[in-house]
């Protein structure tokens, strides 16, 4: 029997998770990333052991800290940290234990998911100071395991990955190897927009918006220019009907402008890049039944 189940890796910002994420996987995951049937979770990669598989999920908003206080984004982030079967809290071994972490204790607490604790960057502090850093971190909280690992020199790093997978619930493997799977950029920018769309209007629209990036294409830079790069993305909203068109675009396209406006600035500090965004409204009627779509939409 394999064991089988999702985990999310959270941290501050640059507490090592996407190197950890890359090492664990094996390989660059800018490929394995898609979208299970039932829920919005966004998957960045997939570790497959001997004994089973884990997925390595997104928490969205925790990137994004400015908009974590909106109690919107909290929600969404417990909403997904209470949807995973295990939280993995990345605390960098050479930054001191800090309000950043113990904000996102509070967050993993209250969705009573099971939490470890994994000591990043090993590498980069002499034994001693790991050794304290690590008795710090049994201080700091009750964590179910503790894990000191360095993705950079590789160190731990399998130990881990078989350590997550023996906390899974037994079950089949959820995702058989070389199955198709979605660009995660698209996915990730699509649910920003579907984020910035429902703003303020979550009670009118509650699961009639969809988004699909159409087309996402960074233009040529000249040589010599500085400047971050610029993408080009192309994406449509789909609503079910034509008043919720009429709510998403706004008096004379105000509210479409805005949500635009935002989308594109939660783009542009995700990707570090500059964003020409183009949003198209369409009106599906039923396009939650439509299997073509869905499929098209990721689910
Ligand atoms: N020496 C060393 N450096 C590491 C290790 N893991 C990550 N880093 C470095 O730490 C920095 C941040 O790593 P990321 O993996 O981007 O961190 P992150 O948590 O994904 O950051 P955000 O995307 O900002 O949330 C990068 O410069 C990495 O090269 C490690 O095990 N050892």
């Amino acid at each position: 029997m394999t064991r089988a189940g999702f985990v999310s890796l959270v941290g501050r910002p640059n507490a090592g998770k996407s190197t950890l994420t890359n090492a664990l996987v094996g390989e660059k995951v800018a490929i394995t990333s898609a979208r299970p049937q039932t829920t919005r979770r966004v998957i960045r990669g997939i570790v497959n052991r001997e004994g089973g598989q884990v997925i390595l999920v997104d928490t969205p908003g925790m990137h994004r800290p400015r908009t974590l206080l909106g109690e919107r984004l909290n929600d969404l982030v417990r909403e997904t940290l209470g949807d995973v079967d295990l939280v993995a809290l990345c605390l960098p071994a050479n930054d001191k234990l800090g309000p950043g972490d113990a904000y996102l204790l509070e967050e993993i607490k209250k969705s009573r998911t099971p939490v470890i604790a994994v000591v990043t960057k090993a590498d980069l502090v002499p034994k001693e100071q790991l050794a304290l850093h690590l008795a710090e971190v049994a201080e700091f909280a009750d964590f179910q395991e503790i894990v000191p690992v360095s993705a950079t020199t590789g160190d731990n790093v399998e130990y881990l990955a078989d350590l997550l997978v023996g906390l899974m619930e037994e079950s089949p493997i959820l995702y058989p190897e070389g199955e198709e799977i979605q660009e995660p950029e698209r996915i990730v920018v699509a649910e920003l927009i579907r984020e910035a769309a429902l703003e303020g209007v979550r009670d009118e629209l509650p699961h009639s918006i969809a988004v699909l990036v159409e087309e996402m294409n960074e233009r040529p830079q000249k040589p010599g220019d500085k400047r971050p790069p610029l993408i080009d993305i192309h994406a449509d909203l789909y609503v079910e009907r034509s008043s919720q068109k009429g709510i998403v675009i706004g008096a004379k396209g105000a509210r479409l402008k805005e949500v635009g406006k935002a989308a594109r600035e939660e783009i542009e500090k995700l990707l570090a890049c500059r964003v020409y965004l183009d949003i198209h409204v369409r009106v599906a009627k039923e396009w939650q039944r439509d299997p073509k779509l869905l499929r098209r939409l990721g689910f």
